[in-house]
């Protein structure tokens, strides 16, 4: 039997901990690293890629997803949705210019509660959502990066050119965090003819990656949105092929690796888009099925701020 896909992601963490090259990063935690790194995961019979090793709250990462395709910025919708995986950013923020030592709970309350405040204060800066969708030049015209690739899947399909990208280099100094997964490029085959609808593939640049957390959710939103997208444009899920630059293990994930590591995968769960949005803009988390899913327990980790 062919090996289980899960272990490009355990062979990368494996490799971390033996070989990672220990530094120093911009949160003082100290990684292991190691640079350049592609996993490539086939889609095409519905196969959902969440590991199985861990158990990963894939809910939150495809509604961090579709909060991304609605061009918002702003951490108070993703809390309305009880999406709290941003919040540290805002709320290290706030207390570094208050000197209020306000907890998290506190904080996300008041967002949710006080418009004014989350505007001061919510907001992360012109980050993924904003890029993709409203993507401002150098005359203040904004351009829909996701709908104009959605467009040319649908009239020009051999196309080279379908992408959408987040650094926008003008903008970075005003992020909350500087865009991680950057590029989104799309890929059609089987356009030859025949029975069979033509294939989707999205091929995903990530400049760095978080391997304990950020990984196994950006792998399951990827996936998410190829099919989504593969929906609209009316074609089959192809590969989801994911390219890491600077892929590391926290110093504090490194517990969480060796526990991963021993554990054995379980079969992916498959997705199963429930109805058919008119556009890319419609999708609700309550549109993705997914069944089949038998992970082994969650392992807590704390995230660098
Ligand atoms: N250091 C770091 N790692 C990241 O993965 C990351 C960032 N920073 N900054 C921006 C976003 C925020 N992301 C995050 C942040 C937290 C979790 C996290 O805590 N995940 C928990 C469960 C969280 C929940 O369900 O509420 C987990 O066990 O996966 C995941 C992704 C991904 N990104
Ligand atoms: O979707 C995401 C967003 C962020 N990350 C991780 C990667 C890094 O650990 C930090 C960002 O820090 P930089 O110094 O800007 O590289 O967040 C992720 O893995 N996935």
């Amino acid at each position: 039997m062919a090996r289980h896909p899960e272990y490009q992601y355990l062979d990368i963490v494996e490799h971390l901990l033996e070989k990672g090259d220990r530094r120093l990063d911009r949160t003082g935690v100290g990684t292991f690293s190691m640079f350049g790194v592609m996993m490539r995961f086939d889609l095409s019979d519905g196969t959902f890629p969440v590991y199985t090793t861990k158990r990963v709250f894939w809910k939150t990462a495809v509604k961090e997803m579709l909060w991304f395709l609605t061009g918002q910025t702003n951490i108070q919708s993703l809390l309305r949705d009880n999406v709290r995986i941003w919040t540290d950013w805002p709320l290290d923020k706030y207390r570094k210019a208050t000197g209020e030592q306000i907890s998290q709970e506190a904080f996300e309350a008041r967002i949710l509660a006080d418009d004014d405040f989350a505007q001061a204060w919510g907001d992360l800066g012109p980050v993924y959502g904003k890029q993709w969708r409203r993507w401002r030049d150098a005359d203040g015209k904004e351009h829909d990066q996701v709908a104009a690739v959605i467009e040319t899947l649908k009239t020009n399909p051999s196309s080279r050119r379908m992408v959408f990208h987040a650094w926008n280099v003008a903008e970075l100094d005003q992020m909350a965090l500087h865009p991680c997964h950057m590029t989104y490029q799309f890929h059609v085959s089987g356009l030859g003819g025949g029975q069979e609808k033509p294939k989707l593939s999205l091929l995903v640049g990530q400049r760095s990656n978080d391997i304990g957390l950020g990984n196994p959710f950006n792998i399951c939103q990827q996936a998410a949105l190829l099919a989504m997208v593969a929906q609209q444009v009316d074609m089959t899920p192809g590969e989801l092929i994911w390219a890491g630059g600077d892929v590391h293990l926290y110093s504090n994930h490194v517990e969480m690796a060796r526990e991963l590591v021993r554990r054995e995968p379980r079969p992916f769960p498959k997705l199963r888009l429930l109805r058919k949005p008119d556009s890319i803009d419609g999708y609700r988390i309550e549109d993705f099925e997914v069944t089949g899913y038998d992970p082994h327990p969650a392992i807590a980790a704390p995230v660098a701020v």
